[in-house]
């Protein structure tokens, strides 16, 4: 078993900085907020060992919970020092730290957060563990490492899928880019990395959609890259640029659908102004995707500025108004940060896309003009707010965060905000509705409700042997990041120089999930004439 290169003084420091920042996260701050103090606040070679130690830990909290209530003689009830000891357990189990480091460092670590007192409880429970790695990491991988009440809403949603589901959800998940086309196409983006000797390959993700009564469908295709070892963007060719944005591939779906069904009904209802609306819009990589695309469709004279009517003429389209809305105006910021980073919207569109980006909240917020039945959106992308449970490998603190009341209290914001959004959608128009959960209530039987109070939604279906990704519903499709795991594999020595790397691999008995997008739900709606 390789140890780390690291003093004794900068390992105590890394483990006492997780061990905060795990204290601040069970306060209720999110990952996401924590993270870059974090690294920041470390020296170059000590970042890639507490990414690891903090990512790690959080994937195995409850399943390291559950080990410390069996290993302790007496319930530990101070969560500074269940946080060290689990700190310490995952090191032993899932990162193949040295024993000795592992046991020695996170005593220190305890003494130094002003719990000496219990340097004796830890150093017990650690030496246990590292008696025994085997055993108690066979233990620990048994069940999920879910809070129980998500754990039995996953397992009656889905019982079929649940026991890969819940080890899915212990693993990291791939990085995908998705490629700005205004700028290149995948294929020569993968080359383009390959001469960087980052290895990546393509995903092609296919659907098509019935419009009609008939067989008429829309063939929908979109191709995302999956990087072989996730790198920091800054490793990317010509990321600060805008050739390429890091987007889950389930995630690229979402604007490629609603534009293919924008350029339906604009051929059906033919219309000079078109009003497309992004709901819940921020950090702004549907927008972006979707400004890519009508910016390269314009550049091949094609898509929705060149719509043709059922007798092939052309639908002269004068003004586009795209109309961007989130509640949260530090999110907001980033969109405008990343349409920057981005180059968009493109000046060939420039003339004819009016794109207003606006702070509101969607539960209330009219457009202008909304009141005019005939002044309504030809197109609505709703990315709802959800418990973002089909993203837990890539915010596990998202196990520690959520409560079974968020779940209520979510679904009856989406519920407000389709309410509220569905009076503004033109007789004719389509609205697309995606979460990145893997709850059903928040998902199909949200769509089901919405049916049942809107006698003029219709769902459209997804046709299934022209779809490649995701489950088939009763309304909508959902995508789980499931994949089959070989057998519990032993864990493998980390290799020093990795642990000062960004992209550690986590070292556990659990095999990597192989490439996979999110959890994420889909279902298109249509408003009857
Ligand atoms: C899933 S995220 C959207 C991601 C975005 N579409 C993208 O692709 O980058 C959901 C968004 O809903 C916003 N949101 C939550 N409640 C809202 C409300 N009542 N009105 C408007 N936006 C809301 C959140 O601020 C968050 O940015």
């Amino acid at each position: 078993m390789s140890s780390k290169p690291n003093s004794s003084t900068q390992n105590k420091n890394v483990r006492v900085a997780v061990i905060n920042t795990l204290l601040s996260i069970q306060q209720g701050q999110s990952l996401s907020g924590l993270l870059d103090p974090l690294l920041n606040s470390l020296k170059g070679e000590d970042k890639g060992f507490a990414h690891a130690l903090l990512l790690t830990t959080l994937r195995h909290w409850h399943a390291t919970a559950r080990l410390l209530d069996s290993l302790a003689d007496n319930p530990i009830d101070e969560i500074e020092v269940r946080t060290t000891i689990q700190l310490g357990i995952t090191q032993l189990l899932y990162l193949n730290v040295a024993d000795h480091a592992a046991i020695h460092e996170t005593v220190e670590a305890v003494k130094h957060i002003d719990y000496a007192r219990a340097s004796g409880l830890v150093n017990a429970v650690l030496r246990k563990v590292a008696k025994n790695p085997n055993k108690f990491r066979k233990k620990a991988n048994k069940n999920h490492s879910l809070p129980n009440w998500l754990a039995q809403q996953l397992k009656s949603d889905w019982r079929e899928q649940y026991d890969e589901l819940t080890q899915s959800l212990r693993q990291s998940a791939p990085m995908f880019l998705r490629v700005n086309s205004l700028q290149t196409d995948s294929q020569s983006y993968i080359n383009q990395l390959s001469e960087e000797e980052i290895a990546a390959k393509l995903v092609s993700l296919e659907t098509a959609i019935k419009t009609g009564s008939t067989d008429e469908t829309v063939a929908i295709k979109q191709q995302a890259i999956e990087l072989i070892d996730s790198v920091p963007v800054s490793h990317l060719p010509e990321f600060e640029e805008g050739i390429a944005s890091v987007q889950d591939a389930h995630a690229q779906l979402a604007t490629p659908i609603i534009d293919a069904l924008l350029q339906k009904a604009i051929s059906a209802n033919p219309t000079q102004n078109v009003r497309l609306l992004d709901a819940c819009a921020a950090p702004g990589g549907k927008l972006a995707h979707w400004l890519e695309l009508l910016g390269n469709q314009e550049k091949q004279e094609t898509g929705l500025f060149h719509v043709k009517q059922s007798d092939g003429q052309s639908i002269p389209i004068s003004k586009v108004e795209l109309t961007a809305i989130d509640n949260e105006a530090p999110r907001i910021t980033r969109i405008f940060e990343n349409l920057e980073r981005l180059q968009l919207p493109a000046p060939i569109v420039n003339s004819k896309l009016h794109l207003e980006i606006e702070c509101v909240d969607a539960t209330t917020w009219q457009a202008k003009e909304a009141s005019d039945e005939s002044a309504g959106f030809d197109a609505i992308l709703l990315d709802a707010p959800c418990t973002a449970t089909g993203v837990i490998r890539r915010h596990p603190d998202i196990t520690l965060l959520r409560n079974e009341e968020d779940v209520q209290h979510t679904a009856q914001l989406q519920e407000r905000i389709l309410d509220n959004l569905w009076p503004q959608l033109k007789a004719g128009g389509y609205l697309l509705y995606a979460t990145c959960s893997i709850l059903k209530q928040e998902n199909v039987e949200q769509i089901q409700a919405f049916l049942e109070r809107h006698k003029d939604a219709v769902a459209v279906p997804f046709n299934n042997e022209k779809t490649n990704w995701g489950i088939e519903q009763e309304v909508g499709r959902q995508c789980l990041p499931v994949y089959k795991l070989s057998d519990a594999l032993e864990p493998t020595a980390v290799e020093d120089d990795k642990l000062g790397s960004l992209d550690i691999k986590e070292q556990q008995g659990i095999a990597q999930a192989p490439a996979g997008g999110d959890g994420f739900y889909y279902a298109v709606i249509r408003k009857q004439s």
